[in-house]
C-alpha cells in the first residue's frame, strides 16, 4: 500500500479529535492527500457503538467495536491507503485495549478479537496528567459513561501504559507523547513533520521498491 496509515489514541479529553482536525488540515497544506476518520465508525455498527454504550457493555461493546472495526478496514481505511493517502484515524485498537478493560472484559479476549486489526504504520499515544484531561472532559461534558472524573481518567491512564507495552509487543510502531498542557497547534507541528517525513520515505521506498 503506497498510502501511511497513523492511529492516535489517549484518555478523554487529551486532544485526539483536536490533534486530528489539526494535522488533518496541516499536511493537507503540505499538498498531502488525508483522509481523517474516526472509530467507531461512521457506519451502522460504529454509530451503534458510539451512541448505545448504555445498552451495549462487556463482551457485546468489544465485540461491536472490534466488528466496526474490521468493516472500517475494509471499506475505508484500505481503499485510502491504496489510493496514496495518509489515514489519520482518531482511535484505534489501543482504545479497546483500554475501554473495553474499563468495562470488565479480559485483557486476552480483548487482544484476542483485535488480533487481525492492521498495524498502523504510526501508532500515536498521547498522554496528559489526568487533572488536565478530567478538567477538560468537566468543562466540555461527557459524552458517554467512560467519561467519569479525575478517577476515571487515573486509572484510563494507567491502562494506557500497560496498552503501549502490549502493543510494542505486538510491534506496533508506537509514538508516546507527553503532551502536558502544551497549546493543540504545538502537538500538531511537533507530529505532521515526522508523518510527512515518514509518508516521503514510505513513497520513495515504493518508487524504487
Ligand atoms: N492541547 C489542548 N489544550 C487545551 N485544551 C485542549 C487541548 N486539546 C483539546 N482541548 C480541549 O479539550 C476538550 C477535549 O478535546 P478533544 O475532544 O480533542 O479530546 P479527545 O481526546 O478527542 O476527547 P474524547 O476522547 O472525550 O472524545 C475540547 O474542549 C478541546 O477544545
Ligand atoms: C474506538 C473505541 C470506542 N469505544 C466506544 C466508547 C465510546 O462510547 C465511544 C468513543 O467516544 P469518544 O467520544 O471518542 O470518547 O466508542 C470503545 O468502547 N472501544 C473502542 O476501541
Amino acid at each position: 500500500m503506497s498510502g501511511l496509515f497513523v492511529t492516535i489514541d489517549g484518555p478523554a479529553g487529551v486532544g485526539k479529535t483536536t490533534t486530528v482536525r489539526l494535522l488533518a488540515q496541516c499536511l493537507a497544506d503540505r499538498g498531502y492527500r488525508v483522509y481523517a476518520t474516526a472509530e467507531p465508525s461512521g457506519g451502522l455498527l460504529g454509530e451503534t457503538a458510539r451512541h448505545h454504550t448504555e445498552t451495549y457493555r462487556g463482551h457485546s461493546l468489544a465485540c461491536l467495536v472490534a466488528a466496526d472495526r474490521y468493516h472500517h478496514l475494509a471499506t475505508e481505511i484500505r481503499p485510502h491507503l491504496h489510493a496514496g493517502h495518509i489515514v489519520i484515524c482518531d482511535r484505534y485498537v489501543a482504545s479497546s485495549y483500554v475501554l473495553q478493560r474499563m468495562d470488565g472484559v479480559p485483557r486476552t479476549f480483548v487482544e484476542a478479537i483485535n488480533s487481525a486489526a492492521d498495524r498502523p504504520d504510526l501508532a500515536i499515544v498521547l498522554r496528559a496528567p489526568s487533572a488536565i484531561v478530567a478538567a477538560r472532559v468537566a468543562a466540555r461534558g461527557a459524552h458517554n459513561r467512560f467519561h467519569a472524573g479525575q478517577t476515571t481518567s487515573e486509572h484510563e491512564i494507567a491502562l494506557y501504559e500497560e496498552a503501549v507495552q502490549r502493543l510494542a509487543a505486538r510491534r506496533y510502531p508506537i509514538l508516546a507523547i507527553d503532551t502536558g498542557d502544551a497549546p493543540p497547534g504545538d502537538i500538531a507541528d511537533h507530529l505532521v513533520t515526522r508523518i510527512a517525513d515518514l509518508k516521503d520515505h514510505t513513497s520513495r521506498n515504493v518508487a524504487t521498491a
